[in-house]
């Protein structure tokens, strides 16, 4: 795709209402887990952009019809898990598509390549490996160890205890967990520590419950899956995204603006929704409404020091607004931002630095020295969340262009078309 630059104006006080599209993290599990039922399911409000599209083609590699229309999108799975797919399945940069996946495939019986972008081929599978080895999976990498491309030959899970190094991804949990509902037997997965972005292990063991699939936690570290279940098709609504949400909540606290972003509701399943709790940190006022939420941004916002290892996605839209807020902004523990799209906690520091904000890069996090904001051109570095992130400093500061604009395709196809009605009314 060619490169596209989109150039922000400066508004005075964004005011306004966004309709967000629905969850991808959620869009990605339901249509994972519509695949695994009998029988169709129909999943309501789906986000459709390039890493659920992907996912859904990579299904339908597996034999899994999936037909989507304007509201919804309907997943008949195979009559036996799965078909043969003669060709490899690429699965551009979504991390987690291809994790996810690699769960889902060894679930059945098959012989399958999974591959991707070459960032993807940077991006480990390692963690998630070991254990379908462990499981009784056949796999072996095309490339390097540990990464992209792999083959799996799979009969189906075993059963028993796994040990999985979860600290770069909850992918690799996530993975199992839900692949183990189809084992043979019973499925223990264990981790030691904390694992990176726990919250979107929440958000996979709520959705099992939710279309009636049993996954039971053990104390804080591992999960329990009874094998061999088996759910009828079911019927899913996704809930707003509120990663995509973030880039508008940013843009009130910037300019001091207030924006109604919906359809959200208090008890999202997402972790990325505790984000308005940073915000408040910040300064900016939070009130839940039954279809959505509101932020009205302050007249100043205040720094913050935080571990975010539980909300990386949200790191660029903190660091940018971290510029902006007079002090020293920390964010800590989030190595694993480092094997996103983009290297994250790079090309965040890159990207502040040319728009003249002091940041110091740590192995894992940034320090922050907000204040004062130049207008440059922004390099997306091919990562969705740098682009929209960026976006929002454009707002407040002239002479603020995004290059490489397009990427936002991988999860808000939309988003300058509603971005830019939101900010010249
Ligand atoms: O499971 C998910 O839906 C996701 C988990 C997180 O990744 P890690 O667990 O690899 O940090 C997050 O960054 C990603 O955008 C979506
Ligand atoms: C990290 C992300 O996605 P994925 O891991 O699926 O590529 C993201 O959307 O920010």
């Amino acid at each position: 795709m060619a490169k596209t630059v989109e150039t922000i104006q400066p508004v005075e006080r964004i005011r306004g209402r966004v309709r967000v599209p629905g969850s991808k993290s959620v869009t990605h599990r339901a249509l994972m887990l519509a695949a695994l039922a009998r029988g169709e399911s129909e999943i309501l409000d789906a986000l459709r952009a390039e890493d659920t599209e992907l996912t859904a083609r990579a299904l339908e590699h597996l034999g899994v019809t999936v037909a989507w229309d304007d509201r919804r999108v309907l997943v008949h799975p195979p009559a036996s898990r799965w078909e043969p797919s003669p060709e490899a399945i690429h699965l551009g940069n979504s991390g987690t598509s291809m994790r996810l996946l690699l769960g889902i495939a060894a679930a059945g019986k098959g012989d399958f390549v999974f591959d991707g972008t070459p960032r993807l081929r940077e991006r480990p599978v390692g963690p998630v490996i070991d254990a379908l080895r462990r499981l009784g999976v056949r796999a072996a990498y095309l490339g390097r160890e540990g990464y992209p491309p792999v083959q799996l030959q799979s009969d189906g899970l075993t059963g028993g205890s796994v040990w999985v190094d979860a600290r770069e991804s909850s992918q690799f949990v996530s993975a199992l967990v839900m692949a183990a509902s189809a084992a043979r037997s019973d499925v223990e997965v264990c981790w030691e520590g904390k694992a990176a972005s726990l919250p979107y292990l929440h958000l996979t063991v709520e959705m099992m419950r939710r279309v009636g699939l049993r996954a039971d936690w053990i104390g804080s570290n591992g999960i329990m899956v009874p094998g061999r279940q088996e759910v009828r098709g079911f019927r899913y609504r996704v809930e707003g995204d509120c990663s995509s949400a973030s880039y508008f909540w940013a843009a009130a606290a910037l300019t001091g603006g207030e924006v109604f972003t919906y359809p959200l509701t208090a008890d999202a399943l997402q972790g990325d929704c505790r984000f308005l709790a940073v915000l408040e940190a910040m300064g900016c006022t939070v009130v839940w409404e039954e279809e959505g939420v509101r932020v009205v941004g302050p007249e100043r916002l205040r720094p913050v020091d935080l571990g975010m290892n539980d909300m990386p996605d949200m790191v660029p839209t903190l660091a940018v607004l971290a510029a902006f807020a007079p002090g020293t902004t920390r964010i800590r523990n989030v190595a694993h931002l480092r094997i996103k799209e983009s290297d994250r906690i790079r090309a965040v520091a890159e990207e502040l630095a040319k728009l003249a904000v002091p940041v110091d890069e740590l192995p894992d996090g940034l320090v922050i020295s907000g204040g004062g904001v130049k207008g440059a051109v922004v390099e997306a570095h091919d990562d969705h969340r740098i682009a929209m992130a960026f976006a929002v400093a454009g707002l407040k500061v002239p002479g603020i262009s995004i290059a490489g604009a397009e990427t936002v395709s991988k999860s808000f196809p939309k988003f300058w078309e509603v971005f830019r009605k939101l900010s010249h009314g």
